[in-house]
């Protein structure tokens, strides 16, 4: 059975930041995930998952400049040295959080701009992460985003996502399969599913074509459960959707899996 994490920048969205630790407790989550931790000492964040019994799995190096249209800055040439502070950083809140995984946020790569430059900077800082966080155990989370959400991102297929895994060749680099993305962009979610399973690290759910629970829209998500359970799959699944009207009145769909 997946093991569900409750995505905090998206879930629980009725209480403040810090509330929602205990919010996603109450709702029955052991599991957390959200985009950045940066903006809270770790003592405070760690205090709140040992108060609420939950685990950390994952959260995002830097988005950088979101307001002036950056997300990530680790494919950005002439950013490598703020990069890898940014990824020295994440790696200090991992160890705290005793969190196993950080996404690696590459970036967007504005139209003209020469896309290949972006990807061999986006390879060498990988690289640069997974050494330093290898003798930690900490994993490194390749992920695509669509356009519908992030236009001229530096990879939107899950086989781009793939291409890269198997190029940068680490052993502690692995793929976030976001299937919200991976419907929006390559489809064929079964048979993706097995081409990536020796490099799955993670997994995100929502519906398509809202963003919503994994209770409606196109994708069949007790399917991919069953699927996931079949390959062996052992990690976390994030709830990465914005919940249809309250977090709470929307968690039908995980009764069973509680
Ligand atoms: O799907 C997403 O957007 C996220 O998982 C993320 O980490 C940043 O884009
Ligand atoms: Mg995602």
């Amino acid at each position: 059975m997946p093991k569900f994490a409750a995505n905090l920048t998206m879930m629980f969205n009725e209480v403040p930041f810090l509330e929602r630790f205990e919010a996603a407790a109450v709702a029955g989550f052991k599991y957390v995930e959200y985009l950045w931790p940066y903006d809270y000492p770790v003592q405070q964040l760690k205090a709140k998952l040992i108060e609420n019994g939950l685990q950390q799995v994952l959260f995002n190096t830097s988005g950088g400049d979101i307001g002036g249209g950056e997300w990530g800055i680790c494919a950005l040439p002439g950013r490598e040295e703020e990069a890898r502070r940014d990824i020295d950083r994440a790696l200090e809140y991992a160890i705290g959080l005793n969190c196993p995984r950080v996404l690696l946020m590459a970036g967007v790569v504005p139209p003209g701009e020469d896309k290949e430059e972006y990807r061999r900077t986006f390879i060498d800082n990988v690289r640069y992460a997974s050494k330093q966080y290898r003798p930690y155990g900490i994993d490194i989370m390749l992920e695509a985003l669509s356009p519908e959400v992030k236009p001229n991102y530096l990879y939107s297929s899950q086989y781009q996502a793939l291409e890269l895994a198997e190029l940068i060749d680490c052993d502690n680099v692995y793929i976030q399969l976001d299937y919200y993305h991976a419907q929006n962009v390559d489809g064929n979610l079964s048979r993706l599913t097995n081409r990536l399973k020796q490099r799955l690290g993670h997994i995100q759910i929502a519906s398509v074509p809202d963003r919503h629970e994994p209770d409606e829209g196109e994708i069949n998500y007790v399917h991919l459960f069953g699927l996931l359970d079949a390959i062996g799959y052992e990690g976390f699944v994030g709830c990465e959707y914005q919940p249809r009207t309250t977090t709470q009145a929307g968690l039908g769909w995980f009764e069973q899996y509680k």
